[in-house]
């Protein structure tokens, strides 16, 4: 019975449901995105023009804030302390002379005189605002549109000086909702210098200055200013910053829509091709399209095969080779890899059986899918065709990566029964997955294969050259074997022999040859590359392959482990390989008959 996920997976995987929903997809994360950009490049923008109408601001202040101080040391100077005619005099000169003082004045002792008519000097409505050395300040509080009111006042003694709000008004427009405050340094209150009372509760420690905050808001920024008795702040009112958004927001939408349409339709070529990638590859088992090949490999000290990886390969009618890394993970998917499976195991020793017979001490690995691993069928087809074939348990190993141990207790269980029949168990890819290293000690594992990435980075100035020698330290402590694959060159063989790594794989000994080609090989006994002197000494005698371990064998047998000797191996891999290009994939050779597997299961 169909699993009701597998049924609506199934239905759903097809063309314009997936363009569909792929669009909304996209569409929603791209939404999310972009209001997300909107949203930053908006707050950017308000703080640059915050920023910029602040420091304008800020000069401007300083400098009416400089001519009031002066003002008042010229009154502070002259020797008058009663309101006479001179007294107004001083006070009119010192406002004549400074353009940014509006009024001077005089008050005490009941007395108050002006420079303005009618010379009486106008009551503070309210105690100073804040007082810095020996100044008492005064901001002006209001928006009303006279410019007559003091702005801003500094009293010191009897003595006042204020300026006008248009002395602050022509360096920043406040006629958009801004408004200017005065931060007391210390202090959590923001007073307003150019905006309507109240002052703004500014919480203590709240960043100071360069970001932009919001207040109930409202986009709100400190200015950097090192004067050390304030700071100034400005305020802008929140119906800005959502206009920026959106305008910042109507931007990016088109460009949204345009990628989520262009992933909508990706995604439907993408399923297109791949249904019809699935659909070829349900006939190409039928039509004997799907060939295995087999890598040899080595023992790195003695450069001997010991066996083999069976590796698939699909040829298309057409005369073209699907790379095994496009339809294995499609078949996976779509559950094919089962009979692929058995297929390979099929063929593996329909083809190779009487070599195994004849070499007991050669094994092949077969790789195995998460789907494979998690149902114990595998165990009983081997054992059925083993038996057919007259071959030991112990030729044939299987190999799992990190990522096909999604079920990791199923897995072990299957893995142990896999064990118990006599094979052996490979960790393929090692160190790429995801896992935790501790299902190393809890999995029943005999080997463990060292990824080419690792392998390319041996001896590179790269931050992964180190992971190989690491692995095989690792592997050494947990009494397990180590292959590395993807060997091309010779000192990256002669650093994993000197670094303990036990096998290897790769083009430097052979590409994955064809069934015939891998005989040929086998049957010439040349060693796998010439063999030039160990430069350690470290390990001279003869391997104890892979499958000398198998349970029911005895340990490294020297002799009787490698395989007799040579035919030419460069020519042999020349005619036989199968690879073209960097993959290793070439001419295939015509089909052996195969009997029917049905039988078997
Ligand atoms: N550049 C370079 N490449 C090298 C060298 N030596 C070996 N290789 C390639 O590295 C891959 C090794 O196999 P893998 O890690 O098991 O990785 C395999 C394996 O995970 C999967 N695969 C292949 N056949 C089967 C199969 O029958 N069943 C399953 N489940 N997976 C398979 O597909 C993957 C790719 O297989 P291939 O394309 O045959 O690619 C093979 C092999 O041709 C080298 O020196 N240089």
């Amino acid at each position: 019975m169909q699993h009701p996920l597998g049924r609506l997976y199934r239905s759903v995987y097809r063309p314009w449901p997936m363009a569909l929903l792929a669009t909304l997809a996209s569409a929603c994360l791209l939404t999310l995105l972009g209001l997300g950009v909107a949203l930053s490049q908006a707050r950017e923008a308000q703080r640059a023009d915050l920023e910029s109408r602040g420091e304008r601001f800020l000069l401007r202040f300083e400098q009416v804030l400089g001519q009031l101080r002066q003002g008042l040391a010229t009154l502070e100077l002259q020797p008058l302390r009663r309101c006479d005619p001179g007294l107004v005099e001083s006070l009119q000169r010192v406002s004549f002379e400074h353009r940014f003082i509006h009024e001077a004045s005089f008050v005490a002792d009941g007395q108050r005189c002006s420079s303005r008519p009618p010379h009486a000097a106008p009551e503070p409505a309210r105690p100073a605002d804040f007082h810095s050395q020996s100044l008492d300040y005064w901001l002006n509080a209001t928006n009303a549109p006279d410019e007559d009111p003091a702005a801003l006042m500094l009293a010191h003694g009897p003595f006042r000086v204020s300026s006008s709000r248009g002395h602050l008004l022509d360096a920043v427009d406040p006629s958009d909702g801004l408004g200017v405050y005065l931060i007391p340094r210390g202090s959590t209150q923001a007073l307003p210098i150019l905006a309507a009372p109240p002052s703004l509760t500014i919480l203590p420690g709240a960043a100071d200055g360069a970001a932009l905050q919001l207040l109930d808001g409202q986009p709100f920024y400190r200015l950097q200013g090192n004067n050390p008795d304030y700071q100034l702040a400005l305020l802008a009112p929140r119906a800005q910053l959502l206009q920026r958004i959106r305008a910042c927001w109507e931007r990016l939408l088109p460009v949204g829509l345009l990628l989520a349409l262009l992933g909508g339709g990706a995604t439907f070529r993408l399923v297109c091709q791949r249904q019809s990638l699935g659909g070829e590859l349900q006939g190409a088992l039928r039509r004997q399209e799907l060939q295995v090949y087999y890598q040899p490999i080595v023992h790195l000290a003695s450069r001997r095969y010991v066996g083999a990886e069976a590796l698939m390969r699909w040829q298309r009618p057409d005369g073209s080779l699907t790379s095994p890394e496009q339809f294995i993970p499609l078949a996976e998917s779509t559950g094919q890899i089962r009979a692929i499976t058995d297929f390979l195991l099929q063929e593996v020793l329909e083809q190779l059986g009487d070599l195994l017979r004849s070499h007991p001490e050669l094994y092949i690995s077969i790789n195995l899918s998460a789907c494979d691993v998690s149902a114990p069928r595998i165990g009983a087809l081997t054992g059925r065709l083993l038996a057919r074939h007259g071959v030991r348990p112990e030729q044939i190993a299987f190999e799992v990566t990190e990522r096909g141990l999604i079920d990791l207790q199923a897995a072990s269980r299957n893995l142990a029964a896999l064990r118990a029949r006599g094979h052996r168990v490979l960790i393929d890819d090692f160190g790429t997955g995801y896992s935790s290293l501790a299902y190393l000690q809890t999995l029943p594992v005999d080997c463990l294969k060292i990824d080419k990435a690792f392998v390319d980075a041996l001896g590179a100035d790269a931050a992964s050259s180190g992971v190989a020698p690491h692995i095989v330290r690792m592997a050494r402590a947990l009494r397990l074997k180590v292959i590395a694959e993807g060997i091309e060159r010779e000192e990256q063989a002669r650093l994993l022999d000197s670094e303990g790594a036990d096998y290897g794989q790769g083009w430097l000994f052979a590409p994955a040859l064809s069934a015939s080609a891998f005989r040929e090989l086998i049957g010439g006994g040349q060693p796998a590359a010439p063999l030039s002197p160990v430069p350690s000494g470290r390990r001279q005698a003869a391997p104890g392959v892979l499958i000398a371990s198998a349970p029911a064998r005895s340990r490294a047998s020297p002799a009787s482990d490698s395989i007799p000797l040579p035919g030419p191996l460069r020519a042999g891999r020349q005619a036989a390989s199968v690879g073209a290009g960097e993959r290793g994939m070439g001419h295939l050779p015509g089909k052996p008959a195969r009997q029917s597997l049905e039988n078997d299961l």
